[in-house]
């Protein structure tokens, strides 16, 4: 896409509870009309009320909003960063009301979500298209997307940096076992989603490595970083699935990365490195399914284990978001689009049908079929 001139920088997230008040209103927004079994929904809430009712994800935006803030400050470049939510306030809607009553034109949002699939990329555009014509700004205000940012360097740096540390830990610990040259397994984590929102990933009727556009980014980028880790040459790995939701007869990916964890030990294997590959933060998701569950199977199976860090607001990682925005803004504009998959760079504007709803179309903005967003290829 052109670069163009845009007032706003929008930080676009999943949102969280910030107290025990907030849990149930906040998971009814997640799964409205979504069919999440009840005694699914009061499982998840015990995870959000043993910390409090709190989530970890508004802070990690609140610091990952100062970062972009701090960055974009540092090359000069003045664009104001907002941040709206999905499921919490700041919602979305009232973003865009407040960025038009504040003068702005022209936003540029930036999501937490890294693949391509519907939760991860269409439902974000979906999430602005209809906040334009909830608040009748359809029309008036100009929203683009940047890219789907898996293979972008600064979102890959930062695992390189902590498998290389993950290892040397896990290699520690078994040596203190007297087992330094034991097998070790690094397993890369992501969320499972429907197999048939996985199908729908990316455009139509391109053949993906392991059947979607979601799990062959999931591969490449898992190859992108081990590629980057000396420490990990002749190291078995897989692609692993977590946080599972839905009704019980709808196939989602798999395998659960507790199910993977427990056929290592019958492989030789004595420690495992989790490697969190498909989230941007360590929130819930990576601080309850893999710190409290996927650790403690390890340590139930007598496995030396260590999660590495998201790219959270890893310098690398940040400098990386703002070297996106640059790919689209005129002021400090940057031709350059590095990329270290074969399946990068992705686009900057959605093809038609790409990601597709399977509960029907939705306003979307970002889109070469988009109709309110005013986004032109
Ligand atoms: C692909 C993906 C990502 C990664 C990309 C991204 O980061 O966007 C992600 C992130 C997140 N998911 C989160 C929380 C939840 N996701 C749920 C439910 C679901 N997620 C799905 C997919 C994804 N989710 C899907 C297909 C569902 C089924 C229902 C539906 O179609 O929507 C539910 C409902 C209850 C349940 O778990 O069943 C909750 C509470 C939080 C916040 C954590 C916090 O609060 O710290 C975050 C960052
Ligand atoms: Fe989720």
């Amino acid at each position: 896409m052109q670069p163009k001139s845009y007032d706003a920088l929008l930080l676009a997230s999943f949102g969280g509870p910030e107290g025990q008040d907030d849990v149930i209103p906040f998971l009814r927004n997640v799964t409205s009309g979504r069919g999440i079994p009840d005694e699914r929904l009061e499982e998840v809430a015990t995870h959000y009320r043993a910390n409090g009712g709190i989530s970890p994800i508004n802070a990690q935006n609140r610091a990952l909003k100062s970062a972009l803030e701090a960055e974009l400050a540092r090359r000069g470049i003045n664009l104001p960063v907002l941040w709206g939510n999905r499921n919490w306030d700041p919602y979305i809607t009232d973003v865009f009301r407040e960025a038009y009553d504040a003068g702005h034109r022209r936003v540029l949002a930036l999501s937490t979500s890294a693949y391509s699939g519907y939760s991860s990329c269409r439902q974000y555009r979906e999430d602005f298209g209809m906040a334009l014509v909830e608040t009748g700004l359809a029309g008036k205000l100009e929203v683009d997307k940047i890219r789907q940012y898996f293979d972008h360097p600064g979102f890959v740096e930062p695992y390189v940096e902590g498998l290389a540390e993950g290892l040397n830990r896990v290699r520690a610990d078994l040596a203190a076992q007297g087992a330094a040259d034991a097998p070790v397994h690094i397993l890369f984590a992501t969320h499972s989603i429907p197999i048939g929102d996985a199908e729908n990933a990316g455009p139509r009727g391109v053949e993906y490595e392991g059947g979607s556009a979601y799990v062959a980014q999931h591969l490449a980028t898992a190859r992108a970083v081990l590629d980057r880790v000396p420490e990990a040459a002749g190291v078995d790995w897989s692609l692993v699935y977590q946080s599972r939701s839905g009704a019980p007869h709808v196939p989602w990916l798999e395998p659960d990365i507790n199910d993977a964890i427990a056929e290592l030990p019958a492989q030789g294997v004595k420690g495992v490195v989790i490697v969190p590959l498909g989230f941007v933060s360590d929130h819930m998701e990576v601080v309850w399914d893999l710190d409290t569950e996927a650790l403690e199977t390890c340590r139930n199976l007598g496995l030396a284990a260590a999660r590495i860090p998201t790219p959270g607001v890893h310098q690398k990682f940040v400098e990386g978001l703002v070297d996106l925005v640059c790919e689209r803004t005129l002021d400090q504009h940057q031709a350059e689009r590095p990329a270290l998959t074969a399946l990068g760079p992705w686009m900057d504007v959605c093809m038609p049908g790409c990601c597709a709803n399977r509960r029907g179309e939705k306003p979307t903005v970002a889109g070469m079929d988009s109709t309110v967003g005013v986004t032109q290829p």
